[in-house]
């Protein structure tokens, strides 16, 4: 499904969440959505999936707004950090109640994944781990098999080998069918090599959207004896340099054959390295 974002903006009284935000989520991809605390991603995820309207501006899936639209809506799944699911609510009952929403819904992966995660089908929400209640939200996000399917920060309380599990099982899945993922995470690192797309926001502001393998080839570490970096750098686009003992590192637009040709030492940036840089870069500018 298409998603064009047209100067989005939405104010909460003073504060401005999301700035005349502008772009296109073309295909079904696995989009990273990154940026600093109050960037405005969950504001983003939210306008996206109909659960509140912008101040300005529109979203539009294939040509409609999903503001109560359930045409739409039964066609996105969005899985929140927590409180996702009614906490009297046993687990069963929640799985029954998303299999019957979405039209998509796969009851043979939710079974899977129910004794994938060990979770008891007849506890009440209320009664969940913070871990296990992530569980619910991640078997209800894959097994909804929504066209349009958003982990904001899916995983709290999830330890590291159940979330390792989550990774296998999303691209699985999304191997054998494609649909739009827009990922929401901190844990950067973790996950920057599922992603296919990275959009960056800061301070509601859009500074990024790249194809993920192009931001890995097009950007580099470099570092050598100062004079020579700043020779090698002073035509390029520059994101951060630092200084230490008369060297320098440079992260620059750039590729690291260049660089090695010149004999200096380059090497890739990790994403989540690149967003802090980014951010840093335009807050400063
Ligand atoms: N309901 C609300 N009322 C008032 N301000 C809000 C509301 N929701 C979000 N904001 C503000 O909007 C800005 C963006 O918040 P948002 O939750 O979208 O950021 P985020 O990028 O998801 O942050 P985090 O990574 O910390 O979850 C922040 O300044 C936040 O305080």
């Amino acid at each position: 499904m298409k998603i064009e974002v047209n100067n989005l903006t939405k104010k909460y009284k003073d504060t401005i969440a999301l700035n005349n935000v502008s772009f296109t989520l073309g295909e079904p991809k696995i989009y990273g959505l990154l940026g600093r605390n109050g960037a405005g991603k969950t504001t983003f995820m939210d306008i996206l999936s109909g659960n509140i309207l912008a101040s300005e501006g529109k979203i539009l899936i294939d040509g409609e707004n999903p503001f109560d639209n359930q045409r739409l809506t039964e066609q996105i799944c969005l899985i929140k950090e927590g409180n996702n699911f009614k906490k009297d609510l046993k687990v069963k009952n929640v799985l029954k109640i998303y299999s019957f929403f979405y039209p998509t819904w796969d009851q043979e992966l939710a079974d899977e994944l129910v004794v994938e995660y060990n979770l008891n089908l007849n506890a009440k929400v209320k009664t969940l781990s913070k871990g296990m209640e992530s569980s619910l939200g991640i078997i209800v996000g894959l097994a909804s098999k929504a066209p349009i399917t958003i982990f904001d920060e899916p995983y709290i309380g999830l330890d590291a080998a159940a979330r390792k599990k989550f990774y296998e099982i999303l691209l699985e899945e999304y191997e054998t069918e494609k649909r739009t993922i827009v990922f929401s995470t901190h844990l950067i690192d973790e996950v920057s090599l599922m992603f296919e797309e990275v959009l960056i926001l800061q301070e509601g502001s859009l500074v990024l959207q790249e194809e993920a393998d192009l931001l890995r080839d097009n950007t580099c570490a470099v570092s050598g004896p100062i004079k020579d970096v700043e020779e090698f750098i002073r035509n390029k686009e520059i994101i951060e340099k630092k200084q230490l003992a008369g060297t320098m590192t440079a992260y620059i637009y750039g590729n690291m054959q260049e660089a090695s040709l010149h004999g200096l030492t380059a090497e890739g940036i990790p994403i989540q390295e690149l967003m802090i840089y980014l951010t840093e870069r335009k807050k400063g500018a």
